[in-house]
């Protein structure tokens, strides 16, 4: 840890709080205690030795799938554990607009599960596979954080370094391996609004459940005494495990074994269990021997009483186990067993886990009962606040995350109607095969609304009370997503997690099934998916009965999937399968409405709240950017406006971050977004694309963001009348025409596409 600043030191304590607390009012308003607001400060000075700027854009791009497969292959045993117990975790604060995350011990995130309006808005500043949290990579945050101080942490709103991440309120636990070393980050992120103290609770004790699971493991062939002052604590949380090898050894502990005993991990292993509890492992063996032996009471180091318990193979070490000497020989694992009175091994696995994080949710949500955001359930209580109390818990889960509502309204089709004639063109169609059991593809570059397209359709259409399922194949580890997608049986693996589980096709079950990025979907598995397709039931991996599903598919994706079936890396049959009817959402740099976008995304940001307005010379930048990210990244860059401008009334060029600023002036401005910019009303009707006009995408025409392009409009003032000013407007009206399409325009004009670049670009220099 990195030491107190001169200056700090200087200052009286509570004048430095002071100052913290004037620098991060939000955060101040929680009252967080002086070693908190320690930590964070000492963050911050990294941060800024680092070099990192509080406005830049922080490195959103996630690794390559190959990379992220590599990572995640290498910590697949931390996944393992850390899934159920982070599905446990969700359960409980479902419905709070929060995202469970897990990354490896360099702060790269390897998994996530979320309510979905909130994995969108995380998604906005990267919270998702393959992207790194590390300090260094996005300044102070609860995982980055976490993993320097090597402690629980808490990053609220304006705590976070940079000002992309205000919105988060973000808990974080390592998870330690029992030599103490971090095996990876557990946290929960929701917007700051969301805030609950109870969070954090919920997060260590989630943390030490997968410590434990790792443990009990790591150590299933050596003795494990399990310890605490008061007996009814063994079986809890609370417990302190030490495992211990045939010579009595000590080879691990676990943390609150560590906590009990005061001392390091380190520490703890240069004891023997005679040393630790003043007795030899051999009295305690034979103490076990019994089946009614109840917890043996013995004396810690420090004179403490504790009782202890004691679990092992037993079979194993009877046989092992002569008189203290270790007989080395390699044992083959068998299913431990517990003597009776023992706790069985199951009390420390999944049952036993649901129930401590739900009688801890429990306690919380009743303790802190006014502190729950409006729509939060108490655990247990949703089957009986749903109209259909008798639905299954996935379902629930399921629709619970598709209905719900972080204040931005799930949108219809009429909502993504603003004022663009491809969009216009592209809802017009989906509208005619609404409830025709007709399956649709949506096609666009990433960011562009392919989702929120899927979902509005869902909303629309007859299932929109029953789930919407979203699966990314992209996301999901190749070797996961089979299991993910058709489920698996009962005793399928052998792992942490025995017992089966619905797959994400059977919980659609009734609704919709979105399956985006399929362009992802590994080759072996696209031929089980089209089965699934034609027969409408899916087989759970490890199981032989078919489960009847009823689905309608939308799909999604920015590849080219005719090139890749021509690649053969995608089946042509379960393109035809897919693509019953197929949409191409446009680019953001195509779109006239863009200026209706970004006052929607600021209305969204502001929450209610007054919505600032633009600067002239700020739309100016926004239109002639040609948003590669497109929708998203529009709304990333607004976002940090948003904070920058905090009560401003005007979002000026002081409000966007320099690099923005900078890629941005280098870009010429894009026909179709100059529409947006004032020339032509927000969502009044451009002429109707001419066939093939709208269809032909900018950039297969030739146009892409860097290169120069015209601006639509009526003349400006001083022009009119003049030849060069008519020639100059009736260009722009058969751009306008053709839908900003170049070629198409040219072609009605009879000129050359350069003509027309070079006519405009002269305006463009002539009018800056
Ligand atoms: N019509 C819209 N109005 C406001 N925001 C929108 C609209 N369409 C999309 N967005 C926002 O843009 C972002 C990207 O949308 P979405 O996730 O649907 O894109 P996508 O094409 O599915 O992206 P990807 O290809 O990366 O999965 C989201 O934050 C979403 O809320």
């Amino acid at each position: 840890m990195s030491s107190i600043p001169p200056n700090a030191s200087a200052l009286s304590a509570s004048r430095r709080q002071r100052e913290l607390l004037q620098q991060r009012p939000i955060a101040a308003s929680l009252a967080l205690d002086g070693s908190h607001l320690h930590s964070i400060e000492e963050s911050h000075q990294r941060c800024a030795a680092l070099g990192l700027r509080r406005i830049e854009s922080p490195d959103y791009s996630p690794l390559g799938r190959s990379d992220l497969r590599l990572v995640r292959e290498r910590n697949q045993r931390l996944y393992v554990h850390a899934a159920p117990i982070m599905e446990l975790l969700f359960e409980q604060i479902v419905r709070t607009q929060s995202l469970v995350l897990l990354t490896d011990a360099q702060g790269t995130i390897l998994h996530s599960i979320g309510d979905d309006e909130f994995v969108d808005r995380a998604s906005r500043v990267a919270l998702q596979p393959g992207v790194n949290w590390s300090e260094c990579a996005k300044g102070t945050n609860a995982i980055g954080t976490a993993l320097i101080d090597e402690s629980p942490t808490l990053v609220h709103a304006d705590e976070h370094f940079m000002h992309a991440n205000h919105f988060l309120t973000c808990s974080a636990a390592p998870i330690l391996d029992p030599r103490g070393n971090i095996l990876g980050v557990l946290d929960v992120s929701s917007d700051y609004h969301g805030y609950h103290q109870h969070t954090m609770a919920l997060v260590k004790m989630s943390a030490r459940m997968i410590e434990n699971h790792w443990l009990n493991e790591d150590f299933r062939h050596a003795m494990r005494l399990h310890f605490h002052s008061r007996p009814e604590f063994i079986g809890t949380l609370m417990e302190g495990i030490v495992a211990v090898g045939r010579d009595g050894k000590i080879l691990g502990a676990n943390r609150s074994a560590l906590d009990l005993l005061q001392m390091s991990g380190a520490a703890v292993r240069m004891h023997s269990v005679t040393s630790l509890f003043g007795t030899p492992v051999g009295a305690v063996v034979d103490a076990f021997r019994s089946p009614v032996a109840g917890p043996l009471r013995l004396l810690l180091p420090n004179g403490q009483p504790v009782h202890v318990q004691a679990r092992c193979n037993w079979p194993t070490w009877h046989g092992g186990w002569q008189g203290g000497k270790d007989l080395g020989e390699a044992v083959e694992p068998v299913d431990e067993v517990a003597p009776e009175g023992l706790p069985a091994p199951e009390r420390n696995g999944q049952a036993s886990d649901a129930v401590v994080l739900q009688e801890t949710a429990l306690r919380a949500a009743r303790g802190i009962g006014e502190t729950l955001p409006p729509g939060a359930e108490v655990p247990g209580e949703e089957a009986r606040s749903s109209p259909e109390g008798s639905e299954s818990p996935v379902r629930s889960a399921g629709r619970g995350r598709a209905a719900a509502d972080s204040g931005v309204p799930v949108a219809n089709l009429r909502a993504l109607q603003t004022g663009d004639p491809q969009m216009e063109a592209v809802i017009g169609k989906v509208r005619r095969v609404l409830d025709r059991d007709i399956p649709i593809l949506i096609l666009g570059e990433t960011g562009s609304g392919k989702e929120v397209l899927a979902r509005a359709i869902h909303q629309d259409s007859a299932r929109a009370r029953q789930p919407f399922v979203a699966v990314n194949c992209a996301s999901i580890p190749e070797t996961l997503i089979e299991s993910e997608l058709f489920g698996y049986a009962d005793g399928a693996f052998t792992g942490a997690r025995r017992k089966g589980a619905v797959g994400k096709i059977a919980q659609a079950h009734g609704g919709t099934l979105f399956l985006d990025e399929i362009g992802d979907m590994p080759l072996a598995l696209q031929a089980r998916l089209l089965r699934v397709l034609q027969e409408r039931q899916v087989t759970p991996l490890g199981s032989s009965k078919s489960i009847e599903v009823d689905v309608t598919v939308i799909s999604a994706t920015h590849r080219n999937l005719r090139e890749m079936i021509e690649a053969q890396s995608f089946r042509e049959d379960l393109y035809y399968r897919l693509n019953g009817l197929a949409v191409k959402l446009p680019p953001l740099r195509e779109r006239s409405d863009l200026l209706a976008l970004a006052r929607l995304l600021l209305q969204r940001e502001k929450g209610g709240q007054r919505v600032p307005e633009l600067a002239p010379t700020v739309v100016d930048l926004m239109t002639r950017y040609p948003w590669p990210g497109n929708l998203r990244q529009m709304g990333n860059v607004l976002r940090t406006a948003v904070v920058m401008a905090g009560d401003e009334p005007m979002i000026t060029l002081d409000h966007l971050s320099d690099d923005f600023i900078e890629d941005a002036q280098r870009s010429p401005r894009t026909p179709a977004a100059a529409s947006a910019t004032g020339t032509r009303p927000a969502g009044a009707p451009l002429d109707p694309a001419p066939a093939g006009g709208a269809g032909e995408p900018m950039a297969a025409a030739g146009l892409s963001g860097v290169e120069p392009s015209p601006a639509l409009g009526v003349p400006g003032e001083g022009e009119s009348g003049t030849l060069e000013a008519m020639e100059l407007q009736v260009i722009r009206q058969a751009l306008e025409a053709a839908g900003g399409n170049i070629s198409v325009a040219s072609k009605r004009l009879g000129i050359s596409r350069n003509t027309i670049y070079r006519k405009l670009r002269w305006r463009n220099g002539s009018a800056a």
